[in-house]
């Protein structure tokens, strides 16, 4: 069974109301990177490649068509006994941008990201609505402990 958007926003640290919606919370823009070198996923391990920040533009990212990863503004904290599922705002989608997600495993906190298809260009500003988080209610063996735990909690780093 999903959880409500109030009991999703006990897990998204900050929310504000117009964030909290029927089935979910909506999660914000914090910056958008450009990768610049390549990464790899090997069977022992895995690298990630050099990303960088791309400029604002009057403070908005003016975005072409390409692929890009973007950092939520907000702390999530999967809670034990669920599982989390991005969504991208359906405006974004109607722009012809797509958002790519993977698993949010109970026992997570942190920052994190995702991957922005850009198919027609798109002006995005910080702060922006860009995905909504929902939380299902799922059996799990232990806690999230990879490599990206507590990523990005308490920092301002990008
Ligand atoms: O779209 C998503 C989906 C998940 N996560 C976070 C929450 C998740 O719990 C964590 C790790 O995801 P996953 O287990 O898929 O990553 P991995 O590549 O298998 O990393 P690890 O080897 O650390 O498990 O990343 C994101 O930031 N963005």
């Amino acid at each position: 069974m999903f959880r409500s958007g109030a009991f999703v926003a006990d897990h998204v640290e900050p929310t504000a109301d117009s964030q909290v919606q029927p089935n979910g919370v909506d999660l914000t823009l914090e910056s958008v990177l450009e990768q610049v070198s390549p990464g790899r996923l090997g069977v022992d391990g895995k690298r990630i490649g050099d990303r960088e920040s791309v400029s604002l533009d009057d403070g908005v990212y003016v975005l072409p068509p390409g692929g890009y990863v973007l950092q939520y503004a907000e702390t999530i904290a999967i809670p034990e006994g669920h599982v989390g599922f991005l969504y991208p705002r359906s405006s974004l989608m109607r722009n012809s941008c797509m958002l790519n997600t993977a698993v949010w495993d109970a026992g997570y906190e942190g920052r994190g990201e995702g991957l922005l298809q850009v198919h027609y260009d798109v002006e995005l500003e910080p702060g922006a609505r860009v995905a909504q988080l929902v939380l299902a209610r799922a059996n799990h063996d232990g806690v999230y402990d990879g490599s990206y735990q507590g990523e990005r909690v308490g920092s301002t780093e990008r």
